[in-house]
């Protein structure tokens, strides 16, 4: 058990409708916020669930998108065409769904380069670009992982230096990937979890409520920003 630095908002949705209403209403605060900060807003997306979701309530919030940016959470290291490659899923999605965001707004990871290089240079990326993220989207896997952040790989959770890190021998397939660390992660303005299915049941009342932190999930505690869950009546079943 450890404590939050800033209290936990949970949002409990009884339909998807509701869910993706929830995820609009945060986009637009997030987004309404930060642009009235600068002249970007800066967003971090993860794979997974989310990305259906997030076009749902992207198509249904009727937000003006022309300054957002787009970064990766975590990536997998597979060409980007790959049916695997999370830029790959949204790009497909979006272009037949938001035409209106150009590829142009997508940062994605170079995953021609050797692994090691593919997240230096993407954190160098973020480096350059972002001075702290206004929002990362992040979900759970039922083994408490997020971002590419395993239980089975401990030693990723104290990285303090590195901002983005390679992941060799993932539990979930593909084995090779990228992913932000928790020095970015917990430095972002909001972070919100979208965790949906009454699988993740346990996990989310492990993860959420008893702060176990055998669960990468339970790490992510952003140090000045905001943490919210959003959670369908499944998965926030025992919460
Ligand atoms: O492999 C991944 O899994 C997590 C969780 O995905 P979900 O489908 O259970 O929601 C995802 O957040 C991450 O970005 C992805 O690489």
């Amino acid at each position: 058990m450890s404590e939050r630095k800033s209290p936990l908002k949970v949002n409990r949705a009884n339909s998807e409708e509701e869910l993706v209403q929830v995820l609009a209403n945060l986009l637009k605060r997030c987004s309404q916020e930060a642009l009235a900060r600068q002249d970007k807003f800066s967003v971090g997306l993860s794979g997974g669930s989310l990305i259906q979701l997030l076009t749902k309530a992207l198509k249904s919030g009727a937000l003006k998108t022309e300054k957002w940016m787009f970064y990766f959470c975590d990536e997998r290291y597979v060409p980007l065409d790959d049916s695997d490659s999370t830029y790959g899923a949204y790009k497909a999605d979006w272009l037949t769904h938001l035409p209106s965001i150009k590829d142009s707004q997508f940062v994605r990871a170079d995953t021609t380069k050797p692994l090691d290089d593919c997240a230096a240079d993407y954190e160098a990326k973020v480096r350059d670009q972002v001075d702290r993220f206004d929002l990362l989207l992040l979900g759970m896997g039922p083994d408490g992982h997020t971002c590419s952040l395993f239980p089975e790989q401990p030693a990723t959770l104290k990285e303090s230096q590195r901002l983005v890190i390679p992941i060799r021998n993932s539990p979930k397939p593909p084995p090779e990937r990228i992913t932000f660390t928790l020095p970015l992660i917990n430095g972002a303005r909001d972070v919100a979890f979208v965790v949906t299915g009454v699988g993740k049941a346990s996990v989310v009342k492990s993860v959420f409520v008893d702060l176990d932190k055998k669960f990468p999930a339970a790490w992510v505690n952003p140090t000045q920003g905001q943490l919210t869950l959003i959670v369908d009546a499944g998965a926030g079943k025992e919460i």
